[in-house]
């Protein structure tokens, strides 16, 4: 199926996502795609400029290239410039790919301009605290955390020489020595949680908020399956001490988690989350700002092609 000048596209690459060779990718939209114009991303962040730039330009279909990231950026630019109406492709080409785990991606770029593959997507909205202390929002399409796995992704991201000789040497090892680090001091947190408007005071060493089963690269908490239209998946992770973090840790990684009693699930519309001292907030990968935040799903509110 090829583009035509009614139905322009453009594919959004992040050249600092994934494994895959970049010019394996230029090569298969050059071949797959000939129609398509080709934006990169130069920086973090620049997906959003360049999803919203997109919608400005009146591009019909508008291709993200890379991780889950790359595809989130692209997303809350598309949307910010109210672009609900654009058809939002994602090739997975990152490290987790999370938002396309369990899909059937098209083998054929081309295949994504047909129109039968289009989906109602939900997506999620986080309010939250950026570090200069001013409120922000994101829209999010995989999964938001606070917690423990926030605080690890905090870690990870901090610019230490220690990180930086860890993640030159390899990511996974500088991956594993911040989740170390974290749990060998990590307590469970006190915070103020209302799930659909109920309140209550709660001690938990983790809450995701999920509009996609999987979580850092294929984990899950259990279960496999979406939360169902129109609700996010809230999994709090809590009545277990340090050492039962790190036994949970361990069946979360086997892929053994499936009916732990430290984790309990609620489908919901709305989650608040706020705690004495502010929790890291980590948005489809990225940590965004601290708590309080609270998030929201709005239903079909955008048409994404996988
Ligand atoms: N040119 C660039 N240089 C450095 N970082 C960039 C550039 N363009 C985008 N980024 C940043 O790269 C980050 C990682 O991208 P992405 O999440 O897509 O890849 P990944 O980590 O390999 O995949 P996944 O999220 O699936 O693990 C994003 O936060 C984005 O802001």
């Amino acid at each position: 199926m090829a583009a035509d000048e009614n139905d322009p596209v453009v594919c959004i690459t992040n050249p600092a996502s994934g494994v895959q060779r970049r010019d394996t990718i230029m090569r298969r939209i050059a071949t797959e795609l000939p129609e398509a114009r080709c934006w990169s991303t130069r920086y973090p962040g620049h997906g959003i400029a360049l999803g919203r730039q997109a919608v400005e330009d009146g591009y019909a279909t508008v291709v993200a290239i890379g991780g889950d990231g790359t595809l989130s950026e692209v997303a809350n630019g598309v949307l910010e410039a109210g672009g609900e109406k654009v058809r939002l492709a994602y090739v997975p080409a990152g490290t987790c790919n999370d938002f396309a785990r369990g899909l059937r991606p098209v083998t054929d770029l081309g295949d994504l301009l047909d129109r039968t593959r289009d989906r109602e997507t939900d997506v999620g909205t986080v309010t939250f605290t950026r570090p200069d202390g001013t409120r922000d929002q994101r829209y999010f399409l995989v999964s938001c955390t606070v917690g423990l796995i926030s605080v690890i992704g905090q870690r990870f991201t901090e610019k230490t020489p220690v990180n930086r000789v860890l993640k030159r040497l390899n990511l996974q090892l500088a991956e594993t020595a911040s989740s170390i680090r974290t749990l060998a001091r990590w307590r469970p947190v006190a915070v103020r949680l209302e799930l659909d408007g109920e309140p209550s005071h709660q001690s938990i060493s983790n809450l995701a908020v999920l509009k996609v089963p999987y979580f850092a690269g294929g984990l899950t908490f259990g279960r496999t399956q979406p939360p169902p239209a129109g609700y996010l998946d809230a999994v709090r992770v809590s009545g277990v001490g340090r050492l039962g973090v790190a036994g949970l840790m361990w069946q979360v990684f086997r892929g053994a988690a499936a009916g732990h009693p430290a984790i309990h699930r609620q489908e919901v519309r709305t989650v608040c989350v706020d705690a004495d001292s502010p929790l890291p907030v980590e948005v489809d990968g990225e940590i965004v700002g601290y708590t309080p935040a609270e998030f929201s799903i709005h239903p079909s509110c955008l048409t994404t092609v996988v």
